[in-house]
């Protein structure tokens, strides 16, 4: 049952909405989309509206791209990825892993993102092998740190080191990722500098931005931006017929290993 306002319920009843331009085209008001996707083997997804895992036509042909947010506990990598898909900030988020869709028209091309939000916790309790497949999915990456915790920051050389040679070995094109300094807003704890975190990224080949998911929308969407710029038109494949559908039923298949947590 889809509580009145979902947002106020914290991440394990999330719901996020994404609009579908070829509906806005067609003079339809934008569609909401209950993308509600515990990560298990055995979920099962039941969208709201059916209707948009049949949509034919132009909407099939978008680009898409699979973007992981990664980073330690406690950063704001739910409020931000939340930001971005609902200009809100809701405070607390559960511990739930999500992938939630999202469109972005970025220089004239329209990318609907799926948005991987892998709380720290589930990370660490993941084998090794699920962080690579999780890495193998996503086609660009989102590092989230806290200006207020240093350690926290001191883990990015290690993580893009670690992505760069899972990905790049693959290809000759470079990785799209981008570095991102949350709760800006907290000037009085901070222990890492602008300058830090911009040299950091600079040495690393990666974007940067430093933004506060609770202050406002326009740093997330900044963020997201950015990191659409950095993904060439060849890693945007043209994933006709992969419908969300699909998509789950590929995250499906990579987790072997059967979760026990329940909704
Ligand atoms: N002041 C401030 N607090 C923030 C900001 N972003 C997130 N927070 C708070 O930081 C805490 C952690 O935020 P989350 O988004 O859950 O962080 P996370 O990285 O997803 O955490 P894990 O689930 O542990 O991996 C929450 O209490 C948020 O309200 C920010 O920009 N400024």
């Amino acid at each position: 049952m889809v509580p009145a306002d979902p947002w106020r319920c914290g991440k394990r009843s999330l719901h996020c909405s994404a609009e579908s331009r070829w509906d806005r085209r067609r003079g339809a008001a934008p569609l909401d989309m209950g993308l509600r996707l515990p990560l298990r083997r055995s979920a099962s997804f039941t969208p709201e509206h059916p209707a948009l895992l049949e949509v034919p036509g132009p909407a099939a042909l978008k680009m898409e791209a699979n973007v992981l947010v990664m980073g330690a506990d406690n950063v704001g990598k739910s409020a931000l990825t939340v930001r971005f898909l609902t200009r809100r900030f809701i405070g607390e988020y559960g511990d739930m892993e999500f992938i939630y869709s999202h469109n972005l028209t970025v220089d004239g091309r329209e990318i609907l993102f799926h948005i991987w939000d892998v709380p720290y916790s589930q990370d660490q309790a993941d084998e090794g092998s699920s962080e690579e497949k999780r890495i193998q999915w996503a086609d660009s990456f989102v590092l989230v740190y806290s200006i207020c915790d240093r350690a926290s920051f001191n883990i990015l050389p290690l993580k893009v080191q670690f992505i760069k040679a899972a990905k790049e070995g693959l290809s000759q094109e470079k990785v799209p990722i981008v570095i991102v300094g949350n709760k800006r807003d907290l000037h009085h704890q901070r222990v890492v500098s602008s300058e830090e975190g911009r040299l950091l990224a600079l040495s690393l080949d990666c974007g940067f931005y430093e933004v506060s998911a609770a202050e406002a929308y326009h740093g997330a969407l900044m963020v997201f931006h950015g990191l659409a710029e950095r993904i060439p038109d060849t890693r945007l494949a043209l994933k006709k017929g992969t419908r969300i559908r699909g998509i789950v039923k590929s995250m499906s298949a990579v987790f072997a290993r059967k979760r026990t947590d329940s909704l």
